[in-house]
């Protein structure tokens, strides 16, 4: 049995909008739009789309917030709805916007109530607080009101009170926004210490693609309320034709540069100083040696290709034919 089952997962919103000065009428809205999905245990799944694709509704119907229009949800084999209670006990929530902490109380308190609520024996509870403080770094602000915590700290003191309970499964909904760049490694190195023990399934929704790229195993990709992409960055990469590319700075120009066997001429820049060559099925030695018999190479390097470009362009592309799976 997968983590998570989702068979033909849709909702629907009712909407009023105006038509006329006075007049409101009804209007549908199709926020999610027919996913089946599988997650096991322990994958670490990046859930992506642009703004309105449909992600945080997804993740209420996961979490047993809303009930979805049609179709079916199963999280660690149980209704989310239906089931709420019992599949709190086995889920983690994060959503970077709410606070699951007592808001006047300092943070090691709120841990303590949720050690009551629920039902975490003394010792389990002990061990999993220590983890969480020593990989988090919480010391410093474990006596301080959840309300004086600063953003990374309060994010880290979320994550912790997610996992106390030995979740099988932990949400993420932009687990990073607004975060600076050291609380935002904190973050994405606890995740990555999570992944690597294999027993967490996460769902990760995030605008912010380095987490996905440091993170993620699997993308899916949704676009209004469809999967349009389901598979690694580099099957993404692939699709797309985004290809590594070989900058070579010459000492000085050439009248005809040289089109190694499987490299593209891409870019020539700096009046000729410069020049960007795609790597198809040739690999960076055989585009150095083409250019090392005709120039004087000053530099090289090697740029990835961007998961930002791959991902803007999957999200510029036409919205998805509702009659083809994706
Ligand atoms: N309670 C609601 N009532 C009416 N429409 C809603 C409601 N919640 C969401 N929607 C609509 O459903 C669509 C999907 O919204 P959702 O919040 O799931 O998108 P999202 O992918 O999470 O977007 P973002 O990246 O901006 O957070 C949007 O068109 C949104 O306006």
């Amino acid at each position: 049995m997968s983590v998570i089952e989702l068979d033909g997962l849709r909702k629907e919103f009712t909407v009023r909008v105006k038509a006329g000065r006075l007049r409101r009428q009804r209007r549908t809205v199709t926020a999610v739009d027919g996913i089946d999905l599988r997650v096991e245990r322990g994958e670490l799944l990046g859930y992506i789309g642009p703004n309105g694709a449909g992600k945080s509704t997804t993740l209420k119907m996961l979490t047993g917030v809303l009930s979805p229009s049609a179709g079916q949800a199963r999280v660690c084999g149980l209704r989310p709805v239906a089931d709420r209670t019992r599949l709190a006990l086995r889920i983690g929530v994060v959503f970077g916007q709410r606070s699951q902490l007592w808001w006047d109380l300092p943070l090691a308190d709120s841990f303590d109530l949720l050690r009551h609520l629920y039902r975490v024996p003394a010792a389990a509870h002990a061990a999993r607080l220590r983890r969480c403080r020593d990989l988090l770094d919480l010391d410093d602000f474990l006596t301080t009101p959840v309300r004086q915590l600063s953003l990374g700290q309060r994010m880290r003191g979320e994550l912790t009170a997610a996992l106390l309970h030995d979740p099988q499964v932990l949400f993420l909904d932009e687990p990073t926004i607004g975060l600076d760049v050291v609380s935002k490694q904190a973050v994405r190195g606890f995740l990555a210490e999570l992944g690597r023990a294999g027993d967490t399934t996460l769902v990760l929704t995030t605008h912010d693609l380095a987490d996905i790229e440091r993170l993620c195993a699997r993308l899916v990709v949704v676009d209004h309320g469809r999967v349009v992409h389901d598979g690694s960055i580099a099957a993404l990469h692939a699709r797309y034709g985004s290809r590594r590319l070989v900058v070579a700075d010459l000492d000085a120009p050439l009248a005809v540069p040289p089109q190694p066997v499987g490299a593209a001429l891409h870019r020539v820049e700096a009046d000729g100083h410069r020049l960007v060559y795609a790597l198809e099925s040739a690999g960076v030695a055989e585009v150095i040696s083409a250019l090392a018999g005709v120039a004087a190479l000053r530099d090289l390097s090697i740029v990835e290709p961007d998961i930002e470009d791959v991902v803007a362009r999957l999200y510029r592309s036409p919205a998805p034919d509702p009659r083809r799976p994706a």
